[in-house]
């Protein structure tokens, strides 16, 4: 019998943090095995690759259009740079991108199958090339709420993010761990005597954290033992585009075009490494038992893990610490709001760079592979 030929797949940006998220999860399932894979870079064109083959230059759209698929996660700068020429060139291949570049244009849809799986098997019946992961944060709050949305018992959502700092990049996270680091040196002899003041102590951080050389070339002032409650652009009426994207890119992964479902609060940086949280308020279209809405939720995917709105259990798995290298939405502190019995909370956790980037990207090369 024939061998089934393999699809020839494009690999750009493999090496940076999302790219080698997505390898790791592309070997441990299996994927690798599927799929001819080609390996790009930008900068290292012609040195071998992982596979031993020299790596293709990523810039080189005739190179580009030889592939079947072209699974990105090199960034928006990049995508921009070569996708308007390769599809010029008449390339009708899938491309497969991690950045935020393409994900609102319309002949784009943003993937995130256990979410969305109707949207994207209805857009590859129609011949839609460009597949795009969500923003982490949207993508990790839908993750967790999307028995809600599935059950329609969502009027607004209002959610306040916890974001980690692998959000920012992989810069941004060493700067965090040097900013703890610091802290910890600058205190460290009054830390170590027990019979020390503990405002001396925090005299001694906040000293250190006001200093003119504390690290803050990432992020522009302190994160470690602070928050910022600030990320991305500003975009209109006071709203960051990272909080724009709650509402913009939680309805178009919906497939809610005709009646987009409010959802916008406000996205804050805190000292996490890699999983963002997230508090959100959901008004409900009516009241539910929050028995029942807990069977609701917990009913949205297989990954979601309902925890039991206690100390001991919210301690021990609705934290980044619990989360954190796993594939788990812990969905937790679910409770109706004494605002009135519409008004639900709870509280989310998920990894951002599985879940939030690499996750939706490998499955998707899966649905086109026919593997999932
Ligand atoms: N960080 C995040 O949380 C998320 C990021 N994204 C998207 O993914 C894009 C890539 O993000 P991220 O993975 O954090 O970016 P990285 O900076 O880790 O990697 C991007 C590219 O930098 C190049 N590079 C240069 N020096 C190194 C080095 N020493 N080690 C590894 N790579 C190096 C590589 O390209 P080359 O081989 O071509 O030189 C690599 O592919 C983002 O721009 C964003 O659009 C999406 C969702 C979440
Ligand atoms: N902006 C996100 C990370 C990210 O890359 O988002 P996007 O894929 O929407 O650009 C954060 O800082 O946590």
């Amino acid at each position: 019998m024939d061998e089934v030929m393999k699809q020839k797949v494009g690999l750009v940006g493999w090496r940076g943090m999302v790219g080698s998220v997505l390898m790791s999860r592309l070997e441990a399932c299996g994927d690798l095995d599927a799929i001819d894979a080609y390996y790009f870079s930008t900068s290292q064109g012609g040195e071998a690759g992982p596979d031993g083959r020299p790596l293709l230059d990523a810039t080189d759209v005739k190179a580009l259009a030889d592939m079947d698929i072209v699974v990105s996660c090199q960034g928006g700068d990049y995508t921009k740079q070569v996708i308007t020429d390769l599809r010029a060139s008449g390339w009708d291949g899938y491309w497969l991108d991690a950045a935020s570049a393409l994900r609102m244009q319309d002949d784009s849809v943003i993937i995130l199958d256990p979410v969305n799986r109707h949207v994207i098997d209805r857009a590859l019946d129609s011949g839609v090339r460009t597949y795009v992961g969500g923003n982490c944060t949207v993508s990790l709050m839908l993750m967790g709420l999307i028995g809600l949305f599935r059950e329609d018992l969502v009027e607004w959502a209002n959610p306040t993010t916890y974001q980690a700092a692998s959000g920012g990049g992989a810069r941004h996270m060493r700067e965090l761990l040097q900013q703890m680091g610091r802290l910890h040196n600058d205190c460290r002899e009054l830390l170590d005597d027990p019979a020390s003041a503990i405002l001396d102590i925090d005299q001694k951080v906040i000293t250190s954290m006001q200093a003119p050389d504390f690290p803050v070339e990432c992020f522009s002032t302190p994160l470690a033992g602070s928050v910022i409650p600030w990320i991305d652009s500003l975009v209109a009426n006071g709203q960051t585009r990272e909080e724009w994207k709650a509402g913009a890119e939680a309805n178009k992964i919906l497939g809610n075009t005709q009646r987009p479902i409010p959802i916008d609060g406000l996205c804050v940086r805190v000292g996490a490494m890699r999983s963002h949280s997230q508090s959100v308020t959901v008004k409900l279209k009516k009241g539910v038992s929050v028995r029942a809405l807990e069977d609701i939720v917990a009913s949205g995917n297989e990954w979601v893990e309902v925890i039991e709105n206690t100390p001991e259990a919210t301690r021990a798995r609705l934290t980044p610490a619990y989360a954190s290298g796993s594939l788990k939405i812990p969905v937790g502190r679910i409770r109706k709001l004494s605002l009135g019995d519409e008004y639900l909370s709870l509280f989310t956790v998920g990894d951002q760079l599985l879940w939030g980037a690499a996750e939706p990207l490998r499955r998707m090369l899966a649905i086109l592979v026919g593997r999932l």
